[in-house]
């Protein structure tokens, strides 16, 4: 159990071959981490893995996170192109109770305004229920520049946003898995609820 459910318990997984080993300095956790810290307002905590590109290590890590770590949503990054290593979408769509496909679908829209290659990423997101626990889990592209630009979309020269990026859903997407309830700085990412969903702002 939660020692404290308004708290969210977030769990970033950095999939690479060559930052696992040591070629590069793995850049997935640090830009998930900055990128988070300047978007949520509401108390979060977060789990980090580095893991090379095994099908067998990623399903271990999406398991552990959900089913002992008890996280509330799940953020990879690497491994979702057409690569014979790249094998995240497999390994999460393995661990899966529920498929997402909307979340995929307005990644690669939101990616297609800053690289054509876009198309090529496979990423999935998918919901894993357990015994009185859910989390949601999102794949996002392995480029460190793409977790800002999937998270938060695009915006003008003025900071409008011209398309949204997939954080906006992910809020109501946590409530209605009975998870706690996320706040953001709405510069950073305008979040939406139904009207009904809205938590009054406590003073
Ligand atoms: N964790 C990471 N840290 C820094 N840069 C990364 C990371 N993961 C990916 N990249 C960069 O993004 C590119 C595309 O990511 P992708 O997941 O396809 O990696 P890859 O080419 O399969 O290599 P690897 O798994 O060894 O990172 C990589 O070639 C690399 O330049
Ligand atoms: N927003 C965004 N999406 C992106 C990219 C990017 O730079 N920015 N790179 C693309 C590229 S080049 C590839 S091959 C696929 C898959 O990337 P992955 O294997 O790193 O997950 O994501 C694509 N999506």
């Amino acid at each position: 159990m939660k020692n404290d459910a308004d708290r969210a318990r977030i769990g970033l997984v950095s999939i690479s071959d060559r930052a696992s080993s040591g070629v590069y300095q793995d850049q997935g956790i640090p830009a998930l981490q900055e990128w988070l810290k300047s978007a949520l307002t509401s108390e979060f905590e977060t789990e980090t893995r580095l893991v090379a590109d095994e099908r067998e290590a990623i399903e271990a890590a999406l398991i552990e996170l959900t089913d002992e770590k008890q996280c509330d949503l799940i953020v990879t990054t690497g491994g979702t192109g057409p690569a014979r290593r790249d094998v995240t979408p497999e390994a999460t769509l393995a661990v899966a109770t529920k498929e997402m496909p909307g979340f995929g679908e307005q990644m690669r829209q939101i990616s297609l305004h800053f690289v054509p290659t876009a198309i090529l990423s496979r990423q999935v997101a998918v919901i894993r229920e357990t015994e009185g626990h859910a989390a949601l889990i999102i794949n996002l592209p392995g480029q460190p520049k793409s977790i800002r630009e999937t998270l938060e979309g695009l915006k003008d020269a003025d900071g409008k946003p011209v398309v949204p990026g997939i954080f906006a859903a992910v809020p109501y997407c946590i409530d209605l898995i009975g998870g706690p309830y996320i706040e953001t700085d709405e510069a950073v990412c305008k979040v939406f609820r139904p009207k009904s969903a809205i938590r009054p702002k406590s003073a």
